[in-house]
């Protein structure tokens, strides 16, 4: 088998007193599609942070490598949904934009345009590309973020609960295009979910946290009682 491109190994998370999880191991490889699952306060949001090194755990390492180990390895994140500021000016398209690369420069490139284009075709955004980013609907605005996360043409794609304000049909109409451009471009993906129907239906295996520690199988077979535990 090939090297993983992320490898955790014996990460442990506090928070002052309280401990979130501890000792926790696994690895993703390239093309892996892998849901994160766990109850509420299980600690899903904890790790994608430590996942993307926004946050420092307090034991343990998180490896991470481009597939075939040459780069650092390229993480596409797509937030809980969150309401944007009314004021923001942004059309949709300047808003996927901002994604383009680190620039100095207020204007695109004849490429960076192309790129942008692309991705807003790819995600169904070119009608409306134009329109105010505070105007669109919960279920255009993740497809916003999506086409800003697969601009920076990510190896792992992280998805955060992106699904979770959206009525049934945009939430399969989302994942279905997240697999389409997972598998095309053999990304690995990282859903985090409380949707086990979604879950089963659009990633091979799962991690679940529980009771601190990690548990992983088959997303065909999560016992739906293993979200049910919550420790407050
Ligand atoms: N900065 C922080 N300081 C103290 N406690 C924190 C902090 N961030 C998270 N926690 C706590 O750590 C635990 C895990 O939180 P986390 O947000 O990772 O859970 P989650 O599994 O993503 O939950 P949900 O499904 O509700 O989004 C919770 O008890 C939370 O209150």
């Amino acid at each position: 088998m090939t090297e993983p491109i992320l490898t955790a190994a014996h990460l442990t998370m506090d928070f002052g007193s309280k401990t979130v999880f501890n000792d926790l191991n696994f690895t993703i490889h390239a093309g892996e599609k892998i849901s994160l699952i766990g109850h509420n306060g299980a600690g899903k949001t904890t790790l994608v942070k430590i996942l993307l090194g926004l946050l420092a755990p307090t034991a343990g390492t998180v490896t991470k490598k481009s597939p075939g180990g040459q780069a650092k390895l390229k993480i596409g994140y797509v937030p809980q949904f969150r309401n944007i500021d009314a004021d923001a000016p942004l059309s949709i398209a300047s808003f996927v934009a901002l994604n383009v690369g680190l620039s100095w420069r207020p204007w695109l490139t004849a490429n960076e345009k192309k790129r942008v284009a692309d991705v807003l075709a790819l995600t169904d955004l070119t009608a409306i590309k134009d329109r105010p980013i505070t105007l669109t609907s919960g279920g255009e605005r993740q497809r916003a973020y999506l086409a800003q996360a697969l601009l920076a043409d990510p190896e792992l794609l992280i998805l955060d609960e992106a699904t979770a304000s959206m009525d049934v049909d945009a939430k399969k109409a989302m994942m279905d295009l997240v697999v389409k451009v997972v598998t095309q471009r053999n990304m690995a993906l990282l859903f985090v979910s409380h949707d086990l129907e979604l879950t089963a239906r659009y990633t091979d295996r799962y991690l679940l946290i529980t009771d601190e520690t990690l548990a992983t199988g088959s997303s065909k077979e999560v016992n739906a009682d293993s979200l049910k535990g919550v420790r407050i």
